[in-house]
């Protein structure tokens, strides 16, 4: 089965479920794929792609390691949910037909207009649901793939949901195994998907940005071989593997404050080119809304996706400041 082909299409396959050697799979749904292994196991994974569809470098990873795990050709050691978050902007190429699905999660809301989207994100909170909720695993995680819509000085990063408790420790040592340069908490919550699942499952769970969106087939998967790597091995529970691969030295940076998009007089006084984690020196005018200004408040803060063409609400960037790294195993935000 070519999950991602059949999932492009629109297409199920002719049988929703079936068995090889070591896990028997099940079709949950478009973009829905559950992998249980034969052999106990004890941890339950959420790994979802294509939350945005012109996200391509993810899903072109997630679908490789999927074919390796139907095929054999990977070992399983814990219980998986693959997600290909929104099939018809991907099949678009587009990051989403109507609304940001990545701003809908956690329940609807009366100002939440209907539409594809807002049903979609329905449809992956049930699915999740019914996932972590079958079981009586007592690890749950949820690693999103996205990428940038522009450059980043990092060029793998991570966001972690807001959330009163500390981080995962194994999660914060995995991601150093992944290759990941640099790790940004949030402050708030959000209705993203990574937020969801933590705050709703205990899961623990964070997005993880790889590199700059492309089209499918432009881009170069060796700059996430590390990220493949280490997802293989977290889920053949292989501590070896990982420990293995060589460990990055993750910056660590807290969001400060956000950019707020609330009307269409919203402006970025940003160059175009700026890339993600560009620093700019208290008091820089970094954008304007009416009678909104936004300034950076810190002695420095860093630039993270900026983007004045969301719709009015939401948000059009996040700047940051660099935190020490042992802040992300603290307790309180
Ligand atoms: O490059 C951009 O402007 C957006 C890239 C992207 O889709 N990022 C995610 C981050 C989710 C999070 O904050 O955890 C998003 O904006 O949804
Ligand atoms: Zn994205």
């Amino acid at each position: 089965m070519d999950w991602l082909a059949l999932t492009l299409a629109g297409q199920s396959p002719a049988s929703t479920q079936g068995r090889t050697a070591q896990l028997s799979w099940h079709w949950r749904g478009p973009g829905l794929l559950e992998l249980i292994p034969h052999a106990a196991c004890y941890e339950a994974w959420v790994i979802s792609a294509g939350i945005h569809g012109d996200e391509t470098a993810p899903i072109e990873l997630l679908a490789e390691l999927t074919a390796d795990w139907l095929a054999g050709r990977r070992p399983l050691a814990c219980r998986l949910l693959l997600i290909l978050g929104n099939p018809a902007a991907m099949a678009a190429g587009r990051r989403y037909l109507d609304l940001d699905l990545n701003r809908l999660f956690d329940g609807p809301r009366a100002s939440d207009p209907s539409g594809a989207e807002p049903l979609r994100a329905r449809q992956l909170e049930a699915a999740v649901a019914d996932f972590w909720q079958a079981t009586e695993m007592p690890i749950r995680r949820h690693y999103d793939l996205h990428t940038a819509i522009r450059a980043s000085a990092h060029l793998r990063f991570a966001l972690l949901p807001a959330q009163e408790s500390g981080y995962d420790a194994a999660m914060l040592r995995w991601l150093p195994s992944a290759g990941i340069e640099a790790l940004v908490r949030h402050s708030a919550p959000g209705r993203t998907f990574s937020h969801f699942t933590s705050a709703r499952f205990g899961a623990a769970s964070c997005t993880l940005e790889l590199g700059k969106a492309r089209p499918f087939g432009q881009n170069d998967l060796s700059q996430f071989a590390q990220v493949k790597a280490a997802l293989a091995a977290g889920v053949a529970a292989d501590t070896d593997a990982l420990a293995d691969l060589p460990q990055t030295a993750p910056k660590g940076y807290r969001v400060s404050q956000e950019l707020r998009k609330h009307s269409e007089a919203f402006v970025l006084h940003l160059p175009a080119a700026a890339a993600n984690f560009t620093a700019y020196p208290q008091g820089t005018l970094l954008a304007e809304d009416g009678p909104h200004q936004y300034r950076v408040q810190a002695e420095r803060e860093y630039l993270l996706f900026p983007n004045a063409r969301v719709a009015p609400g939401l948000r059009a960037g996040l700047m940051l400041t660099e935190i020490p790294l042992s802040q992300l195993a603290d307790k309180a935000g």
